[in-house]
């Protein structure tokens, strides 16, 4: 008998009537004979409602008595919803996430997956009943309630398809699937029928708020086909799979991280391991940096600059404190109204110039780009917080990401490749500890690149386009772009990563930007080298980055440039440590890397 995992999010089970109507599709489920388990959120903003409360009480809850609140909001769910469907005429049990045998570490409101125990859910399927789990929270060891962080539910249903084995697992929400961008924020945005896990995973983590980033990590990891669609209706909706909607198209996908700060550690001595201490003091805090740019300025000294989520500005600031007097900086600068743009695609990776058409397409719009970072599949600009939305439409049209594909492939020419793709195998690798626990693809070695340096490049809209559009035209490729604040006032540097031998041509490119700009100054560097650390999750696994410094700094090795994404984590460092960089870190990655 076939057994369906039906995820509700909070909007679904908002009210009386929303609820009734997430039982009755889940009795339709069994009454087409399906084994189903429910996995369901707090009703509609029940959790900002607690935390607001929190924070009434007290200006700084204990992160434990934290997740017992929060907790509630899902007890409060998971019982009507089993009474409702008691009330419609069929059996339901409903279970915390302690009863369902959820298994976490103890980091509170951020706790990680360790194991599920499935015997009690079999057991009542097998007695007849609709399981009915709360979704988002868990126990860790001492049997403290723990919670998973916002939209932890996704995570939670996509988790208890992979160790049941279960033949789907639908989320259903207030939209109808996966579109291009937000559609709240952009109505031209197209629904996709289908999207690969590493395109929705870097679109999670970048604002694409309709699933949660491990829920995609999880479901990567283990084979897990999730169907995105709608509560309201019952259309098909997005399947998430490891196939790409198209072969061809260089963007599959926009998102706007509106929140962001940045930050600027200004006069860092550049010497291996001062930027280390900065972000090792952040991790600490299991706070998630983002977009680091770190540009080398007059006098051995380097400016880092990074964003967070603005609401762990504080957080970073006094975590920060003590390393700045620490390391000798000479202070930190900071921006909390600025957003995060970002296109998504799998093609990226073999298509040149995808970079100059988003610079391109925001200047057009009059937008100011202040900071750049690309990895292979994904390119962030950093723009003014007022313009966010502005710029989103504007790289939205860009991409024509309105229009479907040519070559777009259906949910069900997608299935029909997959038959034959048995889920026992998909999930034959499910372990039964540290469900969520790191897993790294590989550690490997870009050698033969070498970088270019604008500095003093003026801050306003259209230079980045006009440099990479430049660079492009005479047919050099670029592999890694950065582009940050260079401790000058209303300048920033762009630097990025070329091979070897088009370093001289690069250059003289480089030569006639700065004589029609008036900017500053080119630099090259050859024989450098781009070190990668690949696999999934990587940013919510904020120690990856420390421990890659952390590596190279024990061996003395600089790094140059820096640029982390879901799937990455890479470091441009001289091309002579390159192998001694990558024993380390395979020595230190060993028990991570399958
Ligand atoms: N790319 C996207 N595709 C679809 N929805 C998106 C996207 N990005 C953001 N969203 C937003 O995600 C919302 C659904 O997520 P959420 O509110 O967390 O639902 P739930 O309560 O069901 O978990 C949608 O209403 C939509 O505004
Ligand atoms: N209730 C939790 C968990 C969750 O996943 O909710 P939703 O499915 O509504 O995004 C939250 O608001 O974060």
């Amino acid at each position: 008998m076939s057994l369906i995992v039906q995820k509700f999010g909070g909007t679904s089970v908002a009210d009386v009537e929303k609820i009734r109507a997430a039982a009755r599709k889940a009795i339709r489920a069994q009454r087409q004979g399906h084994r189903v388990v429910m996995v369901v959120s707090a009703m509609g903003k029940n959790t900002d409602r607690l935390l607001e409360l929190a924070s009434d009480v007290s200006e700084n809850p204990p992160a434990r008595e934290m997740d017992m609140l929060l907790s509630t909001g899902e007890q409060v769910s998971v019982a009507l919803v089993a009474m409702a469907i008691e009330a419609l005429g069929s059996q339901a049990i409903s279970l915390t996430g302690g009863q369902i045998g959820m298994q976490t570490d103890s980091s509170f409101s951020k706790a990680r997956i360790k194991s599920i125990s499935t015997e009690r859910i079999e057991r009542l399927l097998d007695e007849g009943n609709i399981v009915v789990a709360a979704g988002f929270q868990g126990i860790d060891n001492d049997l403290n309630i723990t919670t998973l962080g916002r939209g932890g539910s996704d995570t939670t249903a996509v988790a208890l398809a992979a160790v049941l084995k279960a033949d789907a697992c639908e989320i259903y929400t207030d939209v109808d699937g996966v579109y291009t961008t937000d559609p709240r924020l952009l109505p031209e945005a197209r629904r996709v029928d289908v999207i690969s896990y590493d395109e929705m995973l870097e679109l999670a983590s970048l604002g694409a708020s309709v699933m949660h980033n491990r829920s995609i990590e999880f479901a990567k990891k283990f084979g897990v086909p999730i169907h995105v669609r709608s509560s309201f209706s019952d259309t098909e909706g997005t399947m998430i799979v490891a196939e790409q909607e198209s072969a061809t198209a260089s963007v599959c996908g926009a998102a706007l991280t509106p929140d962001e700060a940045r930050l600027t550690v200004l006069g860092v001595p550049d010497v291996p391991g001062k930027s280390l201490e900065i972000f090792a003091a952040i991790a600490e805090e299991k706070i998630a940096v983002d977009m680091v740019v770190q540009n080398v300025g007059d006098g051995g000294k380097a400016d880092i600059s990074f964003t967070v989520q603005r609401a762990d500005l504080q957080a970073t600031l006094t975590a920060l404190q003590p390393v700045v007097e620490s390391i000798g900086a000479a202070g930190i600068t900071q921006d909390d109204q600025v957003s995060k743009i970002s296109v998504v695609g799998a093609n990226m990776v073999s298509q040149p110039g995808v970079a100059s058409e988003m610079f391109r397409a925001l200047a057009a719009a009059d937008v100011n780009i202040q900071m750049i970072t690309t990895s292979e599949i994904k390119i962030s600009a950093l723009v003014a917080r007022d313009q966010s939305s502005l710029a989103l439409r504007a790289v939205h049209e860009a991409f024509k990401l309105h229009e479907k594909p040519d070559d777009s492939k259906s949910w069900s020419q997608i299935k029909a490749d997959r038959d034959g793709v048995e889920m026992q195998t998909l999930v034959s690798r499910l372990r039964d500890d540290a469900l969520e626990a790191l897993t790294l693809t590989g550690i490997s070695v870009l050698d033969d690149q070498a970088r270019v340096t604008l500095s003093g490049v003026p801050d306003r809209p259209g230079i980045a386009a006009e440099v990479f559009e430049k660079i492009g035209a005479a047919g050099i490729s670029v592999d890694m772009i950065v582009q940050g604040v260079d401790g000058n006032e209303h300048t920033t540097s762009i630097s990025f990563t070329v091979d070897n031998d088009q370093l001289n041509q690069s250059l003289s490119v480089a030569k006639t930007l700065v004589e029609s700009y008036g900017l500053r100054g080119t630099s090259g560097e050859p024989g450098i080298a781009k070190v990668t650390v690949s696999g999934i999750g990587l940013r919510s696994h904020t120690h990856v980055a420390t421990l890659l410094f952390e590596t190279l700094a024990a061996s003395e090795i600089n790094v140059e440039m820096i640029s982390t994404s879901e799937l990455q984590v890479n470091a441009v460092i001289k091309s002579e440590s390159a192998d001694q960089a990558k024993q380390g870190l395979e020595k230190v990655f060993a028990a991570s890397l399958r």
